[in-house]
């Protein structure tokens, strides 16, 4: 590319920039959009630039393939219920070694390489997610649900100059057991009690589709009203229908835009942030 061309390009960051500069997004990087090591460098530099923009930024992550990975190789199956992993004791430990172990230190390790400074934290640090069990139709074990974000280790990390980097695993009220959230949960709450601008979940699809198996059936704005007939309808189903309902809690909790973007495709963060179009689906 020329460089008059690039300069050009650089130049019409300026808008986005000065837009973004100072406000809360929430980022949630899941499993199914990490399986790539140089599509992961590039979500890593990614969100090393947003902090260099002046962006308050939180990551959380899931990591739902490798504990499956994990739970595989100790011949335990992987079990989900309306996309929610049936989590018994053994699984419990497992999920807690995966995420707030080896994805929350390999992630904030990947943000030093880039240059930027990362503080790995997981629920239970700071009493961050305080969380129940979930009562749903089917146990599901130590599957939780949060009841209350305090966010102070956030906003300290935050206001230190650091990138808060979140495993979604959350402390009960008898600050004993511990529980499995789902990320895009966690990420929701944590936007929530944040009052974030924006919520983007990166994930292994092009946003939501009214045909799972065709990427052109990309619905790219969608309102409240449209979420409840997708959900009513059947489109929506396994790990789309927490990630659905995330977006629509944080929208009603005052969180203005939640993104659902693809995580697969190379600086769909910097696409969503910098371009008018953006991509993926956006509610609001
Ligand atoms: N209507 C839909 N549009 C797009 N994806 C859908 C839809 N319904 C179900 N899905 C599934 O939801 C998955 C994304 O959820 P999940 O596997 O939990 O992702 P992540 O690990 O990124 O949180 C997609 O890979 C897709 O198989
Ligand atoms: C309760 C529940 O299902 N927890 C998830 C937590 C990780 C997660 O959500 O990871 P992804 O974002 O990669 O799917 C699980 O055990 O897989």
């Amino acid at each position: 590319m020329e460089n008059s061309k690039k300069a050009e390009i650089l130049a019409k960051a300026l808008p986005y920039m000065q837009q973004h500069k100072g406000k809360t997004i929430v980022v949630k990087y899941g499993g199914n959009a990490m399986i790539n090591q140089s599509l992961k460098e590039a979500v890593i530099n990614d969100l090393v630039l947003m902090k260099c923009i002046g962006i308050n930024l939180v990551v959380v992550h899931g990591g739902g393939p490798e504990i499956n990975d994990l739970l595989k190789r100790i011949n335990k199956e992987s079990k989900f219920i309306n996309g929610l992993r049936y989590t018994d004791k053994e699984t419990m430990d497992i999920v807690q070694m995966v995420l707030a172990g080896k994805i929350n230190k390999d992630l904030t390790a990947m943000i030093y390489k880039k240059g930027g400074k990362a503080i790995g934290l997981c629920g239970v640090d700071g009493n961050m997610l305080q969380a129940k069990k979930l009562e749903a139709d089917d146990d599901l074990g130590f599957v939780g649900e949060i009841s209350k974000v305090d966010t102070d280790i956030i906003n300290s990390s935050i206001n230190a100059g650091y990138i808060p980097v979140i495993s979604s695993i959350a402390l009960g009220e008898d600050k004993e057991t511990v529980y499995n959230i789902n990320a895009d949960t966690a990420a929701s709450s944590i936007a929530s009690s944040l009052n974030a601008e924006k919520l983007i979940l990166l994930t292994d699809v092009p946003g939501i589709l009214t045909d799972p198996s065709d990427p052109s059936t990309l619905i790219s704005q969608l309102d409240l009203n449209g979420i409840s007939q997708l959900t009513s309808n059947g489109v929506l189903t396994g790990g789309m229908i927490p990630k659905v309902k995330c977006c629509s809690d944080a929208i009603k909790a005052g969180v203005k835009g939640a993104h659902i973007i693809d995580g697969r495709v190379k600086h769909s963060l910097l696409l969503e942030l910098f371009t008018d179009e953006g991509i993926g689906t956006m509610i609001k």
